[in-house]
């Protein structure tokens, strides 16, 4: 008999599935402290969860038996999928279910902030009958910027279209082919903070999307505009929000979801009178947690009973005798493709993978998984793309993955090269495991290099010409940047030439900015692996 544990409130109509299983028992608790799940985790098979319960490496440890986390939502933010992922406890998520339910979330969010809606309920119901205080604006005729064209974000500029609005969408994926199919335009973050009337926010919370709306962003931002998060919270600077509304620069804004939540009680969008919010209540709809509790309880039930399953969104078992031979590679791969996906500007379009060497002659699909979530992992997050779903999450967002293979490897004895083609550019990195030194990177695109792929990298492009290495150094030495390794790549002595220096913190963008003002530096690059 397989245990169930339920640990937050979900639709008892969805888990009928596993409630009715002759070979599975669930337990409803929810509400339960870190403490109180790490005492009886270990008697159960299966964990089903929302957002609320932080499923913590202690959890995960304590539970010996623990097979899969179901998560009935989205985000897997609330569970430590590194830590699953050690133990082997696949995550699942369901990640259709509530699309749409969030998706009028915004819009009633979007209307409720351009009537002012919960702020002339509180007046209405408390005797004062104001008409003056609450003038509205409509949504017709006005811009909408959609920050990121994901499931959520493309039903909500489907039904703004409705509204008449016109929609700028802003997505890494999205091409300017498949926002002309939408009707909508293609647009950069500048171009929405700039222009837009409201915008609303629809990507997963990662390095990249955390703060992206802040102080830099409502400094230029279009007068008047209304904000709408419905997504996570953290994407936009609550700080800065609430300067900015001081300020008179936004004039309202609609929250769903909190860096922290709950929020603490003297969190300032509590008072401010132009900010509305909601408990994280996006997917809060009978049908969505229905359909999300269905789609887990399914998926949950075949994994209990070693079928075949999908939604996972950790890493899969991998065959004994081809992890043999490929494991080696798979941190190489994943961090090629990382690095070109940083390196690289524009909407991704194709990802090829070449392969040189005996690797030729392996079947070589899994490794390309890792490549791929290199790839796509910068924009989607770590937490949303792994090799269970990298491919798949690919040919979804219409990016083409192309292998290539040739038994000749000049130089290496295997030679992994990853090309990105976006709308803006083509770059490539080439990268091999050396004997004694692990994975390097060999080659950036013409240029050879040698270089460990980790830690903090900047790419500086130049003329070679005598004192630009000195130069550079010295600017980072003045910032308390200190250098651990260096490499120059160049074609032709005189040249254009490639610097490539692994430095032991992050350069901050004020010392990149200062860089990059040397004579014959014609471009400087940060990238994390
Ligand atoms: N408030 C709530 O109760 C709910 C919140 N959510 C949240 O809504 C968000 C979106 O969910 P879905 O649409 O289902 O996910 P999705 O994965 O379909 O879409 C996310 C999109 O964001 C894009 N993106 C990533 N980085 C970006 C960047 N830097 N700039 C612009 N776009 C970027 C991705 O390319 C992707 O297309 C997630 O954070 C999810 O957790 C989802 C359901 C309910
Ligand atoms: O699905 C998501 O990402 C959500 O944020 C919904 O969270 P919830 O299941 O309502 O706690």
């Amino acid at each position: 008999m397989f245990k169930v544990l339920v640990s937050d409130p979900i639709s008892d109509l969805g888990i009928q599935k596993l409630v009715d299983a002759a070979d599975v028992a669930v337990d409803k608790k929810p509400g339960l402290s870190e403490d109180e799940l790490v005492a009886i985790i270990g008697e159960y098979d299966a964990l089903l969860v929302r957002s609320q319960t932080r499923v913590t490496p202690r959890i995960m440890e304590a539970g010996k038996k623990l097979k899969v986390v179901g998560r009935a939502g989205v985000g897997v933010d609330n569970i430590d999928l590194e830590a699953a992922t050690q133990r082997g406890i696949i995550v699942i998520n369901a990640p259709d279910g509530n699309t749409i339910t969030t998706c009028e979330h915004t819009f009633a969010m979007m209307m409720a902030v351009a009537r002012h809606i919960p702020q002339a309920y509180l007046k209405t119901v408390g005797g004062v009958w104001d008409r003056k205080s609450f003038l509205g604006v409509e949504l017709r005729n006005k811009v909408l910027g959609v920050m990121g064209m994901g499931r959520i974000g493309s039903e909500v500029a489907k039904r703004a279209k409705a509204f008449g609005m016109e929609i700028l969408g802003y997505d890494p994926f999205l091409t300017e082919e498949r926002a002309e199919k939408m009707g909508i335009k293609l647009a950069s973050v500048d171009d929405i903070i700039r222009n837009a009337d409201f915008m609303t926010v629809h990507t997963p919370l990662t390095p990249e999307t955390r703060h992206m709306i802040s102080r830099k962003q409502f400094e230029v931002m279009k007068p008047g505009m209304r904000i709408v998060n419905c997504a996570r919270g953290g994407i936009i600077d609550e700080l800065a929000l609430v300067e900015a509304i001081d300020q008179g620069i936004v004039a309202g804004a609609a929250f769903d979801v909190f860096e922290v939540e709950p929020p603490a009680e003297d969190h300032p969008f509590l008072t401010n009178p132009k900010i509305i919010v909601t408990p994280h209540l996006g997917a809060s709809t009978v049908e969505a947690q229905e359909n999300v509790a269905i789609d887990v309880s399914e998926q949950v039930l075949h994994i209990l009973r070693d079928e075949p399953f999908i939604n996972a969104v950790n890493m899969p078992p991998i065959p004994a005798n081809v992890r043999s031979v490929l494991q080696p590679y798979f941190p190489l791969g994943e961090k090629l493709g990382s690095f070109i996906a940083q390196l690289t500007a524009g909407a991704v379009k194709e990802i090829v993978i070449s392969y040189a060497g005996d690797l030729a002659d392996v079947d070589t699909q899994p490794l390309n998984r890792y490549v791929v979530r290199g790839v796509l992992a910068h924009h989607l997050g770590t937490d949303q793309v792994n090799v269970v779903n990298s491919m798949h999450l690919a040919k979804e967002r219409s990016v083409n993955v192309v292998v290539n293979k040739s038994s000749v490897a000049k130089d290496f004895t295997n030679l992994v090269t990853v090309t990105l083609r976006t709308e803006e550019a083509e770059r490539k990195v080439s990268g091999a495991l050396m004997t004694g030194y692990g994975p390097r990177i060999v080659q950036i695109d013409s240029y050879p290099v040698d270089v460990a792929p980790e830690g903090n990298l900047l790419l500086v492009s130049h003329t070679d010409k005598p004192g630009i290495i000195g130069s550079v150094g010295t600017k980072l030495g003045n910032n308390d940047v200190n250098i651990a390794t260096m490499q120059v790549g160049r074609k032709l002595a005189g040249g254009d030439a490639l610097m490539v220096l692994t430095v032991d913190k992050q350069v901050p963008a004020s010392v990149i900015d200062d860089i990059v003002t040397l004579p014959e530096l014609h471009k400087a690059k940060v990238i994390s692996l």
